[in-house]
Parts: structure tokens; sequence; C-alpha cells
């Protein structure tokens, strides 16, 4: 099975249109004004409109007001929601297109309940759980807390990169990987190299 590949936190047309380019599947659009990789509606809406057919877009909130959400859908019109936050199942769904719910992992927390009160959603997205932080910290989780038996598609995030995400292909059989500071030469600017090499490692992880 091939794993598809997500890319969290563009913030110019021509990174997008790079990792279209190189294979990537998914293109994040961080719309959380405390992270570095946040982007205003008129720059995400160039973005989404560059990349090219069969390439998603996904417009990422955190604990987002309706509003703000609404006003994203209708002026990106991104072809998935990621919810990072604290989202209810009734608030992730009363938008009427597919989702995927986030969860930070930590020892002790159901990960199969988490997972099916959201039985609707398209994806689980496990990330890191660092304190005070809401994600794209760059930051791992000890793999062996991911149930065998979650009812959902696994996408595995934090902290991945071309270094590591290949065994954590192999150890973990997800459905998906996404990664934003793993291919970053800085906050919000993505390293070109670095996206080909993270595209490359996923694609040969079972060669
Ligand atoms: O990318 C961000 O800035 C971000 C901000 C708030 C919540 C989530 C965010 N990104 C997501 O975080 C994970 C892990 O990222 P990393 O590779 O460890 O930096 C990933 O799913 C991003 O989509």
């Amino acid at each position: 099975m091939r794993t598809r590949i997500k890319i969290c936190g563009f913030t110019s047309v021509d990174a997008a249109v790079y990792a279209a380019q190189q294979g990537v599947d998914a293109i994040g659009l961080v719309f959380y004004p405390p992270s570095p990789r946040h982007v205003e509606i008129a720059q995400a809406s160039l973005i989404a409109r560059a990349v090219p057919a069969f390439v998603s877009s996904v417009a990422l909130f955190v604990d987002a007001d309706v509003a703000t959400v609404a006003k994203v859908i209708e002026q990106v019109r991104p072809g998935l929601l990621q919810f990072h936050g604290n989202e209810s199942p009734v608030y992730c769904r009363q938008f009427n297109l597919p989702y995927i719910k986030a969860v930070r992992v930590k020892q002790g927390l159901d990960l199969v309940q988490y997972a099916l009160q959201f039985h609707d959603a398209q994806g689980i997205l496990l990330d890191a759980y660092v304190a005070g932080e809401a994600g794209g910290t760059g930051h791992g989780f000890d793999w062996n807390l991911i149930p065998a038996n979650l009812p959902l598609p696994l996408i595995l995030s934090g902290g991945l990169d071309a270094n590591n995400v290949g065994a954590a292909i192999r150890r973990t059989h997800p459905w998906a990987v996404d990664v934003s500071s793993g291919v970053e030469a800085s906050k919000g600017i993505k390293d070109a190299a670095k996206v080909a090499q993270f595209i490359h490692e996923v694609n040969n992880a079972y060669r």
C-alpha cells in the first residue's frame, strides 16, 4: 500500500506547487494566528488555487470560532478540514465537509474510544502532546501508544522528518503521514531539498 503524504504549514504558492510536483497528496494551510505558519485567507486562497488537480488542500484549525471556519470554507474552498484542538464531534460535523480529527497523544488517553466519537471523520491524526503547544512542535511521541485496533485510518504526525519517516511507516503502517517542522528551513518556510527527500523516503519505506 502506498502511504499518503500531507505536508502542512505552507505560506507561499511556490513552495506548495513545488511539493505538489514532487508528489505530495495534500497541502496544509494553518488558520491559527499564534502559529508561525498561520496564513491569511487571501494568501491561502492563492495557494489553494495554484495547487493542481488531485492534490487536496487541507484547512487546519485549533478551536476556531464557527464564523472563521465558515469564512475559510467559502473563500479558500479546502477539500478537507483538520481540527487540531479540543473540538467536539458535533462541532466538527456542522460544516458538512470531510474532516480529520487530530489528537495529541499522551499516556492514559484511550485512543480507540476517542476515535469512536469521531466515527464519521476521514481519519484520526496522532500528534505529540507538548504542554502549552497546539501542534507543529517538531516533537514525536511513543509509537507504542498507538493501538492496533484504531477504528479510523491513521495519519501519523509529530516530529517526522526524512531520517525517521521510513522507520515510522514500517513500525505503525499509517494510512498517511503529516509533517511540518521536519521539512522546513525555518518556521513557516519549507526547504525544497527536505521536502523532496521526505517524499522519497515515504515512497521507499516498504522497498
Ligand atoms: O503547523 C503548525 O504550526 C500547527 C499549529 C497548530 C496545530 C497544528 C499544527 N501543525 C500540525 O502539527 C503536526 C505536527 O507537526 P510537526 O511535523 O511536528 O511540526 C502536523 O500534523 C501539522 O499538521
